[in-house]
């Protein structure tokens, strides 16, 4: 394991920031937290990074216990959402900066900085000032600067937060192939879930200061570990005291079925190529997405009777504080 976080536990004043946070990220991955605004994120990172010290708890970096190190013997670097580069220098000399306050010969610290340029795709952008590139250039070029003096971890706080969309979609992607060249172990902190499913190996899901899951992208979306990780990851809609995606919900015509629910259609709304159909099952409204092929095969329209289920093997969960038919007891937190 590259990065070992153990019993963590973070206060400013009375108010708990972290409390007792256990991650293991293992080298080579490109990992995130996700999570709300607020929820420790940011806290967490620079917690490995030693930018801020654990109440309790320990730091391990590639087996070195780090607890006590201050930042610059942590071997890591880091990219904020805002970045600060030297206004008064190149491209080529920002990303230099490194290398040349250790003191590495001039040949070699041409050569990597010629490497590093091509690996951002900025070789033509070198002797520009920064005030001269456009936010998504200049992020690129906080990360080769980041990498520049090779360091052993990779810490990214929303390094494309402040971009517009469709500039950060394509660094993403660019982020998931530059980790791929480069294979440094990268932990990266969004609270844009369908960034950290795109590009992470695995996700820290860290809310209220606490980890609510660990896993891949898959085991996230499939088997998520509570209602909190499952209404973060994209829309849900409630059958029972379940909780449930949209798209698992299936519907049949007629009120036939004795395990399935009754309900009636309240609402249809085409939006695209999906159907989005509310029923009314007296007590609640649930929402079913279809596609349209099916929604027409269904031949169901407003005021229609029809049986709600959900779709055998799709991914469930207990509403948090509410009792599942199985008798179990969820408790509130
Ligand atoms: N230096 C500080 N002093 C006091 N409170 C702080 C400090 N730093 C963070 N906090 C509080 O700790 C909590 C966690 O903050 P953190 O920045 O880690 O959250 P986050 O999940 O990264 O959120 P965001 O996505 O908004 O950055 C917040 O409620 C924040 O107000």
């Amino acid at each position: 394991m590259s990065i070992e976080i153990t019993g963590v536990t973070k206060r400013f004043g009375d108010f708990v920031a972290l409390e007792d946070v256990s991650v293991s990220i293992p080298s080579g991955q490109l990992t995130a937290l996700l999570g709300p605004s607020g929820g420790g994120k940011s806290t967490l990172l620079r917690i490995i990074a030693g930018l801020e010290y654990a109440d309790a708890g320990a730091v391990g970096i590639e087996g070195l216990d780090a607890t006590a190190l201050p930042a610059r013997k942590r071997g890591v670097g880091f990219v904020f959402q805002h970045y600060a580069a030297f206004k008064h220098l190149t491209v080529r000399r920002n990303i230099a900066f490194g290398l040349e306050i250790r003191k590495r010969p001039k040949d070699e610290i041409r050569r990597r900085v010629d490497e590093l340029l091509a690996l951002v795709h900025l070789e033509q952008f070198a002797e520009r000032l920064p005030a001269q590139l456009s936010g998504g250039q200049r992020q690129r070029m906080a990360l080769a600067r980041a990498l520049a003096v090779e360091p052993k971890v990779l810490l990214l706080d929303e390094p494309f937060g402040a971009l517009d969309a469709k500039v950060r979609k394509e660094l993403r992607e660019w982020l998931r192939r530059l980790h791929d060249e480069v294979h440094v172990t990268t932990v990266f902190v969004t609270h844009d879930q369908e960034e950290a499913l795109e590009v992470a190996d695995e996700i820290v899901v860290v809310n209220e200061g606490r980890v609510e899951q660990i896993g891949t992208p898959d085991q996230l979306y499939d088997e998520p570990a509570n209602d909190f990780v499952m209404r973060f990851l994209g829309p849900v809609t409630q059958l029972g005291d379940l909780l449930v995606r949209p798209h698992d919900v299936a519907l049949a015509p007629g009120a036939d079925d004795p395990d399935a629910v009754a309900g009636r259609v309240a609402r249809v709304v085409r939006v695209g190529f999906e159907v989005r159909v509310e029923i009314s099952t007296g007590d609640q409204v649930v929402l079913a997405t279809l596609t349209r092929t099916e929604f027409l095969r269904l031949g169901i329209g407003v005021g229609a009777t029809v049986s709600v289920r959900v779709v055998p093997g799709a991914p469930v969960v207990p509403v948090r504080g509410s009792v599942v038919r199985s008798g179990l007891e969820v408790p509130a937190r």
